[in-house]
């Protein structure tokens, strides 16, 4: 990303903050393109299904199992040691069952959300990958980032929490219910008085819960979102010493986060506990109501014991359920996010084919920018009416002040965007109608400041690919003057680079490009000299590779230094998104107009 792009990011994260609205569940619809993806494992979630009522059947069995030893084998003077030997022998087999089917009820689950959530984590990364440039200059990476891994996250806690509860909870609420009336329908009806102020609690607890959870996963991907755009611009915060602001805006932003945090925990808490108490009320009640009813004879002691566990159980599901709900809003959020990523379609788009007669390999490399005009936002032109044709094997300058417009006609002719007025031909072929696969294999571009995969050198020059070989590497490095650069590395071809290629200039970045270029062979080469200061050692290198690597190879170069673009066949100055001069070096010397004021000023 550029620095400015990043330095323009915090100050949207910054400004948009306070009013950023937050985004409505929209639980049909999220929900109705989730099922797509469930579709596929309806098998797997149907054996969840049976093993949770399995493990819950085993559960709910275990009370009623004391009930029948309390009331039928512990009757004084009914000494029935077989009976109790099996009842206990029936109680310890339920238990390892439950133990057993919940162990493969909560596996199954997982496997099944997690490879759900990886297919939609997967995709959800490469259609980033597809979106067209314009995208990017609108989405923060942060708030990309935040979507591949938070939202994804969310997602995935859908199905390994709510989703069980939702079987598992919903499942075990019904059940008790039954076996209570069964037990005893009077107690049962005592018991479920309690219910409204159950739903009571629950639903004021719920809005309530839901703001602070909100609260605190929305402070927790502001975030996230700002330490991705600090370190995506890390050497702008550190050219404008930026530290202490940044630390500054980093510690508002975890404070804010560490406060939601405690007021979702306190609210957690608080709501938990209430549920104990309503559920110690309850079975105190029973234990009253109940009690009586066994000290009358109207009721066995081993129902009322029943009743009393099976209350206890009764509280935690509603519990769980509840807090659930957060998770649940949550992920339809997350959902919706992430559908609104999939909905944004590429700018740029491939034609559905080749043009009749495209020939990749016999490309001539004949470029042509017919009349183009071109603005990034409406009713501001970057680029205007510009003709130029530029011949096979050409090797072209450009130069111009900053923010003349070189780098956009680069993106143009790379098809990053797409003009709005006239056509970018190569070999007179529109590059719209061109398959962009085909059209970045025919460009090879050597950025400013390239960027290095954490990876080998190797695989840098490479680019991953292993059809091309170590010994092709060394050689389009040596070819290039890369050798030098590369040996005085610590492991020398196999030395490991970070993102940043740290370690390594800008120039000996760009000199390891160069060597790509030798190995993916491109017919049009696009270099975007390093502005950096280089050392005059590198300078050398990049000069000496550019001579060699632009050999019969249409060559464009945006100069930041006179001396690299003497001897290109044409020079053109840009201004204002127009050619302003154009010709050799010496004509535009002998014509004493802008470049001419450039080359003494550099000297
Ligand atoms: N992604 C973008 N979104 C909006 N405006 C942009 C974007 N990229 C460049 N611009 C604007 O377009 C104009 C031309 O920019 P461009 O980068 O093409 O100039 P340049 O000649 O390459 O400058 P420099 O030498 O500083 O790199 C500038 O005013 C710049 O601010």
């Amino acid at each position: 990303m550029r620095p400015a792009q990043a330095i323009h990011n915090w100050q949207m994260d910054q400004k948009t903050e306070p009013n950023m609205p937050e985004q409505k569940p929209q639980y049909v619809s999220a929900f109705r393109t989730l099922l797509r993806y469930i579709r596929p494992h309806l098998v797997s979630f149907g054996l969840v299904f049976l093993f949770t009522v399995i493990a819950i059947l085993s559960d709910l069995l275990q009370p009623y199992l004391m009930k029948i030893a309390i009331d039928d084998n512990l009757i004084v003077g009914h000494n029935d040691y077989r009976g109790l030997l099996l009842i206990c022998a029936a109680y310890f087999a339920l238990s390892a069952t439950s133990f057993l089917f919940t162990y493969l009820q909560n596996n199954l689950l997982q496997r099944v959300g997690q490879s759900i959530v990886g297919l939609i984590r997967k995709q959800l990364f490469s259609h980033i990958l597809r979106q067209s440039m314009r995208y990017f200059d609108r989405m923060s990476s942060g708030s990309l980032i935040t979507h591949i891994s938070s939202d994804t996250e969310a997602l995935n806690q859908f199905f390994n929490q709510v989703l069980l509860s939702l079987f598992r909870d919903g499942l075990t609420l019904i059940l008790i219910v039954v076996l209570m009336f069964h037990l005893n329908v009077q107690l049962a009806l005592y018991c479920l008085v309690l219910l409204p102020i159950i739903m009571i609690i629950a639903i004021a607890f719920r809005s309530f819960m839901r703001t602070t959870y909100q609260l605190a996963r929305t402070r927790l991907s502001r975030m996230v979102a700002f330490v991705a755009e600090n370190l995506a611009g890390m050497n702008l915060v550190q050219a404008f010493h930026q530290q202490r602001q940044q630390e500054q805006h980093f510690n508002e932003r975890n404070g804010l986060y560490f406060q939601a945090n405690i007021r979702e925990i306190r609210t957690n808490v608080l709501f938990g506990r209430t549920f104990d108490v309503l559920s110690n009320l309850s079975i105190a009640f029973v234990t009253w109501a109940g009690g009586k009813a066994v000290l009358n004879e109207n009721l066995e002691f081993g129902v009322l014991y029943a009743f009393i566990t099976y209350i206890r159980q009764f509280f935690q599901p509603i519990n769980t359920i509840t807090q659930q709900w957060n998770t649940l809003q949550s992920a339809t959020v997350a959902i919706s996010r992430i559908w609104t990523v999939f909905d944004s379609e590429p700018d740029v788009r491939d034609p559905k084919k080749a043009p009749s007669g495209w020939d990749e390999e016999n490309i001539r490399g004949r470029i042509e920018f017919d009349r183009i005009s071109f603005a990034y936002e409406p009713d501001v032109p970057v680029i205007r009416h510009l003709q130029l044709t530029i011949e096979p094997g050409e090797m072209i300058g450009v130069v111009g002040t900053t923010g003349a417009g070189k780098s956009s006609l680069i993106s143009l002719l790379c098809r990053f965007y797409d003009v709005q007025e006239g056509a970018v031909r190569i070999d007179g072929v529109d590059v719209r109608h061109i398959p962009q696969a085909s059209l970045h294999r025919i460009i090879g571009l050597v950025q400013q400041d390239p960027y290095l995969y954490s990876g080998s050198i190797i695989d840098n020059v490479r680019l991953f690919d292993d059809s091309v070989s170590r010994e092709e590497v060394i050689a389009a490095c040596e070819f290039v003057g890369a050798s030098t650069v590369i040996q005085k590395l610590a492991n020398g071809y196999d030395t490991k680079l970070s993102e940043r290629g740290s370690g390594l200039s800008s120039g000996e970045r760009q000199l390891i490009s160069f060597a790509r270029i030798i190995v993916f062979k491109p017919k049009v080469l696009i270099l975007d000299e390093a502005s950096a200061n280089l050392d005059s050692q590198t300078e050398q290198l990049i000069q000496n590779a550019l001579h060699a690597v632009s050999r019969n190879r249409t060559t464009i170069v945006i100069a930041h230094r006179l001396s690299t673009i003497q001897q290109a066949d044409r020079i053109l100055v840009m201004s204002k998104g127009e050619i302003a001069e154009e010709g050799t070096h010496e004509q535009l010397i002998e014509a004493g107009g802008h470049y001419s004021q450039l080359y003494e000023n550099s000297k």
